[in-house]
Protein backbone atom coordinates (compact mmCIF):
# COMPACT_ATOMS: atom_id res chain seq x y z
CA UNK A 1 0.00 0.00 0.00
CA UNK A 2 1.51 3.17 -1.31
CA UNK A 3 0.24 6.93 -1.08
CA UNK A 4 2.62 10.13 -1.30
CA UNK A 5 4.08 11.97 1.58
CA UNK A 6 1.60 15.06 1.10
CA UNK A 7 -1.50 12.53 1.19
CA UNK A 8 0.77 10.55 4.35
CA UNK A 9 0.50 13.94 6.57
CA UNK A 10 -3.57 14.56 5.69
CA UNK A 11 -4.37 11.80 6.75
CA UNK A 12 -2.13 11.97 9.82
CA UNK A 13 -3.74 15.64 10.61
CA UNK A 14 -7.49 14.38 10.41
CA UNK A 15 -6.77 11.09 11.78
CA UNK A 16 -5.64 13.07 15.09
CA UNK A 17 -9.08 15.19 15.07
CA UNK A 18 -8.47 18.26 12.85
CA UNK A 19 -10.99 19.05 10.40
CA UNK A 20 -9.03 21.68 9.13
CA UNK A 21 -5.76 23.31 8.51
CA UNK A 22 -4.41 26.91 7.82
CA UNK A 23 -2.26 27.83 4.53
CA UNK A 24 -0.81 30.63 3.01
CA UNK A 25 0.77 29.65 -0.35
CA UNK A 26 3.62 29.95 -1.98
CA UNK A 27 5.93 28.05 -4.83
CA UNK A 28 7.61 26.09 -2.34
CA UNK A 29 4.32 24.55 -1.13
CA UNK A 30 1.40 24.73 -3.62
CA UNK A 31 2.28 20.33 -4.28
CA UNK A 32 1.90 19.97 -0.88
CA UNK A 33 -1.53 22.45 -0.74
CA UNK A 34 -2.59 20.05 -4.04
CA UNK A 35 -1.83 16.84 -1.97
CA UNK A 36 -3.65 18.21 1.17
CA UNK A 37 -6.81 19.06 -0.74
CA UNK A 38 -6.34 15.92 -2.64
CA UNK A 39 -6.62 13.63 0.31
CA UNK A 40 -9.32 16.03 1.68
CA UNK A 41 -9.21 15.06 5.14
CA UNK A 42 -9.07 18.58 6.67
CA UNK A 43 -10.11 21.62 4.95
CA UNK A 44 -7.60 24.19 3.74
CA UNK A 45 -8.29 27.74 5.40
CA UNK A 46 -6.19 30.82 4.08
CA UNK A 47 -5.06 33.50 5.71
CA UNK A 48 -3.94 37.24 5.52
CA UNK A 49 0.06 36.12 6.02
CA UNK A 50 1.59 33.60 7.76
CA UNK A 51 2.20 35.42 11.39
CA UNK A 52 -2.09 35.61 11.06
CA UNK A 53 -2.04 31.42 10.17
CA UNK A 54 0.14 30.75 12.69
CA UNK A 55 -2.15 32.54 15.60
CA UNK A 56 -5.14 31.17 13.77
CA UNK A 57 -3.82 27.63 14.38
CA UNK A 58 -2.98 28.62 17.85
CA UNK A 59 -6.60 29.77 18.56
CA UNK A 60 -7.84 26.32 16.90
CA UNK A 61 -5.54 24.54 18.50
CA UNK A 62 -6.70 25.26 21.87
CA UNK A 63 -10.47 24.57 21.11
CA UNK A 64 -9.68 21.47 19.07
CA UNK A 65 -6.69 20.01 20.85
CA UNK A 66 -4.00 20.59 18.40
CA UNK A 67 -3.82 22.39 14.39
CA UNK A 68 -1.87 22.65 11.81
CA UNK A 69 -0.66 25.09 9.32
CA UNK A 70 0.92 24.95 5.46
CA UNK A 71 3.52 27.84 4.44
CA UNK A 72 6.15 28.39 2.14
CA UNK A 73 10.27 28.18 2.78
CA UNK A 74 11.60 31.16 4.47
CA UNK A 75 9.83 34.22 3.51
CA UNK A 76 6.71 32.45 5.17
CA UNK A 77 8.15 30.38 7.92
CA UNK A 78 9.58 33.33 9.60
CA UNK A 79 6.88 34.89 9.52
CA UNK A 80 4.99 32.49 11.20
CA UNK A 81 8.07 32.49 14.19
CA UNK A 82 6.05 34.85 16.14
CA UNK A 83 3.15 32.87 16.52
CA UNK A 84 5.24 29.45 16.66
CA UNK A 85 6.24 31.05 19.88
CA UNK A 86 3.20 31.94 21.22
CA UNK A 87 1.75 27.77 21.00
CA UNK A 88 5.52 27.07 22.63
CA UNK A 89 4.95 29.46 25.78
CA UNK A 90 1.02 28.58 25.50
CA UNK A 91 1.69 25.06 25.56
CA UNK A 92 -0.45 24.29 21.96
CA UNK A 93 0.44 22.12 19.82
CA UNK A 94 0.67 23.54 16.68
CA UNK A 95 2.04 21.59 13.57
CA UNK A 96 3.82 23.92 11.15
CA UNK A 97 5.08 22.16 7.91
CA UNK A 98 6.74 24.51 5.66
CA UNK A 99 7.38 23.49 2.06
CA UNK A 100 10.96 23.40 0.77
CA UNK A 101 13.74 24.08 -1.35
CA UNK A 102 13.91 20.80 -4.37
CA UNK A 103 16.49 18.21 -3.13
CA UNK A 104 18.37 18.20 -5.93
CA UNK A 105 19.55 22.16 -5.14
CA UNK A 106 20.81 21.22 -1.99
CA UNK A 107 24.55 20.93 -2.47
CA UNK A 108 24.39 22.29 -5.84
CA UNK A 109 25.68 25.80 -5.36
CA UNK A 110 22.44 26.98 -6.82
CA UNK A 111 21.13 30.52 -5.09
CA UNK A 112 17.36 30.21 -4.20
CA UNK A 113 14.63 32.98 -4.00
CA UNK A 114 13.03 33.70 -0.79
CA UNK A 115 16.25 32.34 0.81
CA UNK A 116 19.07 34.59 2.07
CA UNK A 117 21.27 34.65 -0.90
CA UNK A 118 23.69 31.52 -0.12
CA UNK A 119 23.46 27.98 -0.86
CA UNK A 120 23.04 26.71 2.99
CA UNK A 121 19.39 26.42 3.05
CA UNK A 122 19.80 24.64 7.08
CA UNK A 123 18.77 27.87 8.51
CA UNK A 124 15.26 27.80 8.76
CA UNK A 125 15.29 24.02 10.57
CA UNK A 126 17.94 25.48 13.00
CA UNK A 127 15.68 28.63 13.90
CA UNK A 128 13.02 26.12 14.58
CA UNK A 129 14.59 23.48 16.48
CA UNK A 130 14.42 26.33 19.59
CA UNK A 131 10.90 27.08 19.56
CA UNK A 132 9.68 23.23 18.85
CA UNK A 133 9.66 20.33 20.47
CA UNK A 134 10.73 18.51 17.38
CA UNK A 135 12.20 19.30 14.24
CA UNK A 136 11.76 17.06 11.24
CA UNK A 137 13.55 17.74 7.73
CA UNK A 138 12.52 15.39 5.17
CA UNK A 139 14.90 14.44 2.16
CA UNK A 140 13.55 10.76 1.66
CA UNK A 141 10.07 9.92 0.52
CA UNK A 142 10.99 6.67 2.02
CA UNK A 143 11.71 7.91 5.62
CA UNK A 144 8.78 10.81 5.26
CA UNK A 145 6.16 8.76 7.75
CA UNK A 146 8.58 8.51 9.87
CA UNK A 147 9.77 11.62 10.64
CA UNK A 148 6.19 12.97 10.33
CA UNK A 149 4.49 10.42 13.09
CA UNK A 150 7.41 11.73 15.28
CA UNK A 151 7.02 15.24 15.07
CA UNK A 152 2.86 15.04 15.26
CA UNK A 153 3.25 12.17 18.42
CA UNK A 154 5.71 14.49 20.12
CA UNK A 155 3.61 17.64 19.40
CA UNK A 156 0.40 15.94 21.04
CA UNK A 157 2.60 14.16 23.97
CA UNK A 158 4.27 17.31 24.40
CA UNK A 159 1.94 19.90 24.38
CA UNK A 160 4.03 21.82 22.27
CA UNK A 161 4.85 22.82 18.47
CA UNK A 162 6.12 20.67 15.91
CA UNK A 163 8.03 21.54 12.56
CA UNK A 164 7.98 19.44 9.66
CA UNK A 165 9.88 20.61 6.44
CA UNK A 166 8.62 18.82 3.05
CA UNK A 167 10.74 19.92 -0.04
CA UNK A 168 8.86 21.01 -3.11
CA UNK A 169 9.48 17.88 -4.96
CA UNK A 170 8.56 15.18 -2.46
CA UNK A 171 5.14 16.56 -1.54
CA UNK A 172 3.96 14.22 -4.15
CA UNK A 173 6.47 11.39 -4.05
CA UNK A 174 5.14 7.36 -3.25
CA UNK A 175 5.25 6.65 0.41
CA UNK A 176 4.06 4.12 2.48
CA UNK A 177 0.55 4.37 3.77
CA UNK A 178 -0.01 5.47 7.39
CA UNK A 179 -0.67 2.27 10.16
CA UNK A 180 -3.01 2.58 13.21
CA UNK A 181 -3.10 6.07 14.66
CA UNK A 182 -2.79 4.79 17.96
CA UNK A 183 0.79 4.83 17.54
CA UNK A 184 0.86 8.65 18.17
CA UNK A 185 -2.17 9.35 20.22
CA UNK A 186 -1.23 6.93 22.80
CA UNK A 187 -0.61 8.25 26.16
CA UNK A 188 2.90 6.58 28.48
CA UNK A 189 2.02 4.90 30.60
CA UNK A 190 2.68 6.40 34.53
CA UNK A 191 5.80 4.95 36.54
CA UNK A 192 3.33 2.85 39.37
CA UNK A 193 6.38 3.47 42.04
CA UNK A 194 6.78 7.41 40.88
CA UNK A 195 2.87 8.00 40.66
CA UNK A 196 2.38 6.61 44.73
CA UNK A 197 5.55 8.05 45.93
CA UNK A 198 4.37 11.32 44.91
CA UNK A 199 0.54 10.50 46.05
CA UNK A 200 2.02 9.92 49.50
CA UNK A 201 4.04 12.54 50.10
CA UNK A 202 1.05 15.16 48.77
CA UNK A 203 -0.85 13.02 51.52
CA UNK A 204 1.62 13.96 54.29
CA UNK A 205 1.93 17.63 52.85
CA UNK A 206 -2.43 17.97 53.17
CA UNK A 207 -2.42 16.18 56.27
CA UNK A 208 -0.48 18.36 58.39
CA UNK A 209 -2.55 21.41 56.90
CA UNK A 210 -6.09 22.46 57.63
CA UNK A 211 -6.52 25.86 55.44
CA UNK A 212 -5.63 24.06 51.95
CA UNK A 213 -6.86 26.18 48.85
CA UNK A 214 -6.40 25.19 45.18
CA UNK A 215 -4.80 27.44 42.86
CA UNK A 216 -5.06 26.86 38.91
CA UNK A 217 -2.97 28.18 36.78
CA UNK A 218 -2.59 28.31 32.63
CA UNK A 219 -0.57 25.38 31.56
CA UNK A 220 -3.68 23.26 33.18
CA UNK A 221 -4.83 24.17 29.22
CA UNK A 222 -2.57 21.56 27.93
CA UNK A 223 -3.41 18.82 30.70
CA UNK A 224 -6.58 18.20 29.35
CA UNK A 225 -8.46 17.65 32.63
CA UNK A 226 -10.24 21.09 33.17
CA UNK A 227 -12.97 18.81 33.58
CA UNK A 228 -11.94 16.68 36.40
CA UNK A 229 -11.32 19.83 38.66
CA UNK A 230 -14.38 20.13 40.35
CA UNK A 231 -14.50 16.41 40.93
CA UNK A 232 -11.19 17.05 43.29
CA UNK A 233 -12.57 20.04 44.68
CA UNK A 234 -15.31 18.47 46.01
CA UNK A 235 -13.01 15.66 47.47
CA UNK A 236 -11.17 18.08 49.46
CA UNK A 237 -13.93 20.19 49.71
CA UNK A 238 -11.57 23.30 49.88
CA UNK A 239 -11.34 27.10 48.37
CA UNK A 240 -10.36 27.38 44.17
CA UNK A 241 -8.69 29.79 43.08
CA UNK A 242 -7.17 30.56 40.06
CA UNK A 243 -4.58 32.89 38.15
CA UNK A 244 -5.44 35.40 35.96
CA UNK A 245 -4.33 33.59 33.00
CA UNK A 246 -6.53 30.58 33.66
CA UNK A 247 -9.54 32.56 34.00
CA UNK A 248 -12.30 30.52 33.41
CA UNK A 249 -10.72 26.92 33.80
CA UNK A 250 -12.54 26.50 37.08
CA UNK A 251 -16.28 26.84 36.78
CA UNK A 252 -17.07 30.35 38.77
CA UNK A 253 -20.47 28.92 39.81
CA UNK A 254 -19.19 25.78 41.61
CA UNK A 255 -19.70 26.79 45.43
CA UNK A 256 -15.42 26.20 45.94
CA UNK A 257 -14.68 28.96 43.55
CA UNK A 258 -13.06 32.16 45.34
CA UNK A 259 -11.98 34.28 43.00
CA UNK A 260 -8.59 35.32 40.69
CA UNK A 261 -5.80 35.51 42.40
CA UNK A 262 -3.37 37.94 41.30
CA UNK A 263 -1.26 39.33 44.23
CA UNK A 264 -2.55 42.96 45.00
CA UNK A 265 -4.68 43.06 41.88
CA UNK A 266 -6.74 39.88 43.37
CA UNK A 267 -10.52 39.49 42.91
CA UNK A 268 -11.55 40.84 46.42
CA UNK A 269 -10.95 38.24 49.65
CA UNK A 270 -8.31 36.39 46.83
CA UNK A 271 -5.01 37.70 48.07
CA UNK A 272 -6.03 36.82 51.54
CA UNK A 273 -7.22 33.96 51.31
CA UNK A 274 -4.06 32.62 49.07
CA UNK A 275 -1.80 34.41 51.51
CA UNK A 276 -2.92 33.72 54.60
CA UNK A 277 -3.55 29.39 53.81
CA UNK A 278 -1.09 26.94 55.36
CA UNK A 279 -0.95 24.90 52.06
CA UNK A 280 -1.16 26.04 48.59
CA UNK A 281 -2.11 23.39 46.01
CA UNK A 282 -1.07 24.61 43.09
CA UNK A 283 -1.86 22.97 39.30
CA UNK A 284 -0.23 24.02 36.33
CA UNK A 285 0.85 28.21 37.11
CA UNK A 286 3.24 30.42 35.50
CA UNK A 287 4.52 32.40 38.25
CA UNK A 288 6.50 35.03 35.32
CA UNK A 289 6.49 38.70 36.65
CA UNK A 290 3.21 39.61 35.21
CA UNK A 291 1.94 36.96 37.26
CA UNK A 292 3.57 38.36 40.66
CA UNK A 293 2.56 42.03 39.60
CA UNK A 294 6.74 42.57 39.20
CA UNK A 295 7.91 39.60 41.82
CA UNK A 296 5.73 40.82 44.68
CA UNK A 297 2.93 38.06 44.90
CA UNK A 298 5.09 35.09 45.80
CA UNK A 299 4.07 31.93 47.87
CA UNK A 300 6.01 30.52 50.55
CA UNK A 301 7.87 27.37 48.89
CA UNK A 302 7.45 25.22 52.09
CA UNK A 303 4.08 25.76 51.78
CA UNK A 304 3.55 25.41 48.23
CA UNK A 305 2.69 22.17 46.45
CA UNK A 306 3.42 22.59 43.14
CA UNK A 307 1.73 20.14 40.13
CA UNK A 308 3.37 20.64 36.55
CA UNK A 309 2.73 18.88 33.74
CA UNK A 310 5.78 16.15 34.05
CA UNK A 311 6.52 16.69 37.64
CA UNK A 312 4.85 17.36 41.29
CA UNK A 313 7.24 19.59 43.79
CA UNK A 314 6.40 18.56 47.15
CA UNK A 315 8.20 18.83 50.46
CA UNK A 316 11.06 19.90 49.19
CA UNK A 317 11.13 16.49 46.75
CA UNK A 318 10.27 16.33 43.14
CA UNK A 319 8.58 13.11 41.62
CA UNK A 320 8.18 12.51 37.68
CA UNK A 321 7.47 9.71 35.50
CA UNK A 322 3.49 10.61 35.30
CA UNK A 323 1.42 13.45 33.81
CA UNK A 324 -0.67 16.10 35.75
CA UNK A 325 -3.90 14.48 34.25
CA UNK A 326 -2.71 10.73 35.90
CA UNK A 327 -1.55 12.62 39.07
CA UNK A 328 -4.87 14.69 39.62
CA UNK A 329 -7.33 11.76 38.43
CA UNK A 330 -5.37 9.89 41.08
CA UNK A 331 -5.44 12.68 43.97
CA UNK A 332 -9.23 13.14 43.32
CA UNK A 333 -10.11 9.62 44.70
CA UNK A 334 -8.06 9.45 47.52
CA UNK A 335 -7.27 13.06 48.61
CA UNK A 336 -8.19 13.82 52.51
CA UNK A 337 -11.21 16.77 53.53
CA UNK A 338 -9.85 19.89 53.97
CA UNK A 339 -12.52 22.10 53.96
CA UNK A 340 -10.99 24.43 56.27
CA UNK A 341 -10.00 27.33 53.41
CA UNK A 342 -13.97 27.00 52.43
CA UNK A 343 -15.15 28.29 55.37
CA UNK A 344 -13.86 31.92 54.63
CA UNK A 345 -17.03 33.18 52.18
CA UNK A 346 -16.58 34.09 48.93
CA UNK A 347 -16.63 37.83 48.39
CA UNK A 348 -18.55 39.32 45.12
CA UNK A 349 -16.84 41.22 42.33
CA UNK A 350 -18.01 44.88 42.90
CA UNK A 351 -21.06 44.98 40.54
CA UNK A 352 -20.93 47.88 37.61
CA UNK A 353 -23.35 50.42 37.86
CA UNK A 354 -25.65 50.44 34.36
CA UNK A 355 -25.24 54.09 32.48
CA UNK A 356 -27.85 56.27 31.64
CA UNK A 357 -27.94 55.69 27.90
CA UNK A 358 -27.08 58.50 26.62
CA UNK A 359 -23.73 58.58 28.57
CA UNK A 360 -20.45 59.02 26.87
CA UNK A 361 -19.38 55.21 26.62
CA UNK A 362 -16.97 54.46 29.76
CA UNK A 363 -14.59 51.28 29.94
CA UNK A 364 -16.90 50.03 32.77
CA UNK A 365 -19.89 50.30 31.68
CA UNK A 366 -18.59 48.60 27.84
CA UNK A 367 -17.06 45.67 30.44
CA UNK A 368 -20.37 45.61 32.24
CA UNK A 369 -22.57 45.09 28.71
CA UNK A 370 -19.74 42.80 27.46
CA UNK A 371 -19.90 40.49 30.78
CA UNK A 372 -24.35 40.52 29.99
CA UNK A 373 -23.34 39.04 26.89
CA UNK A 374 -21.50 36.35 28.34
CA UNK A 375 -23.07 33.11 28.11
CA UNK A 376 -22.56 29.46 29.36
CA UNK A 377 -21.52 28.99 25.79
CA UNK A 378 -19.20 31.79 25.21
CA UNK A 379 -15.78 31.75 24.24
CA UNK A 380 -14.25 35.02 25.03
CA UNK A 381 -11.28 35.91 23.43
CA UNK A 382 -9.19 38.92 25.38
CA UNK A 383 -5.84 40.33 24.11
CA UNK A 384 -3.07 41.80 25.59
CA UNK A 385 -4.16 45.25 27.04
CA UNK A 386 -6.48 46.73 29.56
CA UNK A 387 -8.62 44.05 27.65
CA UNK A 388 -6.92 41.28 30.35
CA UNK A 389 -8.42 43.38 33.27
CA UNK A 390 -11.81 43.47 31.74
CA UNK A 391 -11.74 39.86 31.43
CA UNK A 392 -10.46 39.06 35.00
CA UNK A 393 -13.37 41.23 36.62
CA UNK A 394 -15.98 39.47 34.70
CA UNK A 395 -18.83 36.73 36.48
CA UNK A 396 -18.27 34.06 34.08
CA UNK A 397 -21.86 31.30 34.35
CA UNK A 398 -20.52 27.84 34.19
CA UNK A 399 -19.26 26.82 30.72
CA UNK A 400 -17.96 30.06 29.63
CA UNK A 401 -14.40 30.39 28.65
CA UNK A 402 -11.50 32.81 28.34
CA UNK A 403 -8.57 32.85 25.98
CA UNK A 404 -5.80 35.28 27.13
CA UNK A 405 -2.55 34.97 25.93
CA UNK A 406 0.01 36.60 29.16
CA UNK A 407 2.73 34.06 28.89
CA UNK A 408 3.54 35.21 25.29
CA UNK A 409 1.69 38.28 25.18
CA UNK A 410 2.07 39.47 21.44
CA UNK A 411 -0.24 41.72 20.79
CA UNK A 412 -2.25 41.16 17.60
CA UNK A 413 -2.65 37.52 18.46
CA UNK A 414 -5.96 37.71 19.62
CA UNK A 415 -7.82 38.57 16.46
CA UNK A 416 -6.99 35.59 14.16
CA UNK A 417 -6.86 33.11 17.38
CA UNK A 418 -10.38 34.09 17.81
CA UNK A 419 -10.87 33.28 13.89
CA UNK A 420 -9.27 29.94 14.87
CA UNK A 421 -11.13 29.57 18.00
CA UNK A 422 -14.43 30.18 15.89
CA UNK A 423 -13.72 27.68 13.23
CA UNK A 424 -13.20 24.83 15.79
CA UNK A 425 -15.77 25.34 17.73
CA UNK A 426 -18.90 26.80 15.74
CA UNK A 427 -21.30 25.91 18.25
CA UNK A 428 -19.91 28.37 20.35
CA UNK A 429 -20.60 32.00 20.78
CA UNK A 430 -17.52 33.87 20.25
CA UNK A 431 -16.86 37.11 21.68
CA UNK A 432 -13.28 39.21 21.40
CA UNK A 433 -11.78 42.33 23.30
CA UNK A 434 -9.01 43.85 21.47
CA UNK A 435 -7.60 47.58 22.09
CA UNK A 436 -6.75 49.32 19.28
CA UNK A 437 -3.02 49.00 19.19
CA UNK A 438 -3.16 45.53 19.00
CA UNK A 439 -5.97 45.22 16.24
CA UNK A 440 -3.39 47.28 14.44
CA UNK A 441 -1.24 44.54 13.72
CA UNK A 442 -3.54 41.84 12.71
CA UNK A 443 -6.69 43.67 11.58
CA UNK A 444 -6.77 41.84 7.89
CA UNK A 445 -7.82 38.80 9.47
CA UNK A 446 -11.27 40.21 10.22
CA UNK A 447 -11.60 39.79 6.57
CA UNK A 448 -11.41 36.42 6.50
CA UNK A 449 -13.90 36.34 9.28
CA UNK A 450 -15.59 37.76 6.48
CA UNK A 451 -15.18 35.24 3.88
CA UNK A 452 -15.53 32.34 5.91
CA UNK A 453 -18.86 34.01 7.63
CA UNK A 454 -17.40 33.89 11.32
CA UNK A 455 -20.24 35.22 13.48
CA UNK A 456 -17.52 36.95 16.08
CA UNK A 457 -18.12 39.49 17.69
CA UNK A 458 -15.36 42.18 18.31
CA UNK A 459 -15.13 44.57 20.82
CA UNK A 460 -12.47 47.34 19.59
CA UNK A 461 -11.14 49.05 22.09
CA UNK A 462 -10.56 52.45 21.15
CA UNK A 463 -9.21 54.16 24.01
CA UNK A 464 -6.55 55.89 21.34
CA UNK A 465 -3.24 54.30 22.02
CA UNK A 466 -1.54 51.90 24.01
CA UNK A 467 -2.66 52.54 27.52
CA UNK A 468 -1.15 49.55 29.30
CA UNK A 469 2.18 50.86 28.11
CA UNK A 470 1.46 54.43 28.44
CA UNK A 471 0.26 52.84 32.64
CA UNK A 472 4.27 51.04 32.33
CA UNK A 473 6.06 53.91 31.02
CA UNK A 474 4.59 56.80 28.89
CA UNK A 475 6.11 58.22 26.18
CA UNK A 476 5.65 59.53 22.26
CA UNK A 477 5.98 56.04 21.27
CA UNK A 478 2.90 55.07 22.92
CA UNK A 479 0.39 57.11 20.44
CA UNK A 480 -1.02 55.75 17.54
CA UNK A 481 -2.86 56.68 14.12
CA UNK A 482 -6.42 56.73 14.96
CA UNK A 483 -8.48 54.36 12.22
CA UNK A 484 -11.81 54.43 11.33
CA UNK A 485 -12.33 51.07 12.42
CA UNK A 486 -16.18 50.56 11.82
CA UNK A 487 -15.48 51.71 8.30
CA UNK A 488 -12.79 49.04 8.01
CA UNK A 489 -15.59 45.94 7.66
CA UNK A 490 -17.17 47.87 4.08
CA UNK A 491 -13.40 47.82 3.19
CA UNK A 492 -13.52 44.05 3.77
CA UNK A 493 -16.34 43.86 1.04
CA UNK A 494 -18.62 42.70 3.42
CA UNK A 495 -21.79 44.11 1.54
CA UNK A 496 -23.10 40.78 1.12
CA UNK A 497 -24.19 41.17 4.97
CA UNK A 498 -21.49 38.86 6.22
CA UNK A 499 -19.65 41.58 8.24
CA UNK A 500 -21.35 44.58 9.99
CA UNK A 501 -19.08 47.63 11.55
CA UNK A 502 -21.12 49.61 13.66
CA UNK A 503 -19.18 52.98 16.26
CA UNK A 504 -20.20 53.33 19.95
CA UNK A 505 -19.76 56.46 21.98
CA UNK A 506 -22.43 56.01 24.29
CA UNK A 507 -24.18 53.37 26.36
CA UNK A 508 -27.19 53.45 24.23
CA UNK A 509 -25.24 52.96 21.32
CA UNK A 510 -23.41 50.21 22.18
CA UNK A 511 -26.09 48.16 23.40
CA UNK A 512 -27.93 48.54 20.17
CA UNK A 513 -24.69 47.49 18.96
CA UNK A 514 -24.75 44.38 20.51
CA UNK A 515 -28.21 43.89 19.65
CA UNK A 516 -27.42 44.05 16.50
CA UNK A 517 -24.53 41.95 16.70
CA UNK A 518 -26.35 39.09 18.38
CA UNK A 519 -28.41 38.76 15.07
CA UNK A 520 -26.03 38.86 12.80
CA UNK A 521 -25.10 35.31 12.51
CA UNK A 522 -23.48 35.74 8.82
CA UNK A 523 -20.26 37.49 9.85
CA UNK A 524 -18.04 39.39 11.94
CA UNK A 525 -19.73 42.07 13.91
CA UNK A 526 -16.97 45.16 14.72
CA UNK A 527 -18.06 47.17 17.43
CA UNK A 528 -15.62 50.03 17.74
CA UNK A 529 -16.02 51.24 21.27
CA UNK A 530 -14.74 54.51 21.78
CA UNK A 531 -13.13 55.59 25.15
CA UNK A 532 -11.61 58.46 26.86
CA UNK A 533 -7.29 57.32 26.69
CA UNK A 534 -7.53 57.90 30.58
CA UNK A 535 -10.20 55.71 30.73
CA UNK A 536 -8.85 52.06 31.91
CA UNK A 537 -9.42 49.44 34.83
CA UNK A 538 -7.83 50.71 38.18
CA UNK A 539 -5.99 47.32 38.57
CA UNK A 540 -4.36 48.08 35.43
CA UNK A 541 -3.13 51.49 37.04
CA UNK A 542 -2.47 49.57 40.02
CA UNK A 543 -0.52 46.13 37.85
CA UNK A 544 1.02 48.41 35.79
CA UNK A 545 3.09 51.15 38.41
CA UNK A 546 4.46 47.40 39.85
CA UNK A 547 5.72 45.89 36.65
CA UNK A 548 7.66 49.45 35.31
CA UNK A 549 9.21 49.12 38.79
CA UNK A 550 10.31 45.80 38.29
CA UNK A 551 11.30 46.49 35.04
CA UNK A 552 13.30 49.81 36.44
CA UNK A 553 15.20 47.63 39.03
CA UNK A 554 19.26 48.96 38.48
CA UNK A 555 21.75 46.07 37.32
CA UNK A 556 23.27 44.07 40.44
CA UNK A 557 26.60 45.91 41.24
CA UNK A 558 29.03 42.64 40.85
C1 LIG B 1 2.46 47.87 22.55
C2 LIG B 1 2.08 46.92 23.61
N1 LIG B 1 2.97 45.93 24.00
C3 LIG B 1 4.30 45.77 23.41
C4 LIG B 1 4.28 44.78 22.27
C5 LIG B 1 4.78 45.13 21.04
N2 LIG B 1 4.74 44.24 19.99
C6 LIG B 1 4.17 43.01 20.16
C7 LIG B 1 4.11 42.08 18.98
N3 LIG B 1 3.66 42.63 21.34
C8 LIG B 1 3.72 43.48 22.43
N4 LIG B 1 3.21 43.05 23.64
C9 LIG B 1 0.85 46.96 24.25
S1 LIG B 1 0.45 45.87 25.46
C10 LIG B 1 -0.20 48.00 23.93
O1 LIG B 1 -0.50 48.69 25.13
C11 LIG B 1 -1.45 47.39 23.37
O2 LIG B 1 -2.33 48.47 23.10
P1 LIG B 1 -3.88 48.21 22.90
O3 LIG B 1 -4.11 46.99 22.13
O4 LIG B 1 -4.48 49.46 22.38
O5 LIG B 1 -4.43 47.89 24.35
P2 LIG B 1 -4.38 48.86 25.63
O6 LIG B 1 -4.66 50.25 25.15
O7 LIG B 1 -5.46 48.34 26.53
O8 LIG B 1 -3.02 48.71 26.22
Amino acid sequence: MTTTVGQYLSTRLGQIGLKHHFAVAGDFNLILLDELLTEGSTKQIYSCNELNCGYSAEGYGRANGAAAMIVTFSVGALSAMNAIGSAYAENVPVILVSGAPNTNDHGSGHLLHHTLGNTNYGYQAEMMRHITCATEVIFSAENAPHQIDHAIRTALRARKPAYIEIPCNLANAPCPAPGPVSSLLSEPAADPASLEAALEETGRFLYARDKVVLLVGSRMRASGILDLLPALADRMGCAVTVMAAAKGFFPEDHPAYRGVYWGEVSSPGAQELVEGADGVLCLGPIFNDYATVGWRATLRPEDTLLADLQSVTVNGRVFEGFSIAQYVEALAARAPRRAGSAEIPRQPLPAIPQAPRDARLTNDEMARQINALVDSNTTLTAETGDSWFNAVRMNLPGGAKVESEMQWGSIGWSVPAALGGALAAPDRRHVLMVGDGSFQLTAQEVAQMVRYELPVIIFLVNNHGYVIEIKIHDGPYNYIKNWDYAGLIAAFNAQDGHGLGLRATTAGELASAIEQARANTNGPTLIECDLDRSDCTETLVKWGTKVAAANGRPPKVS
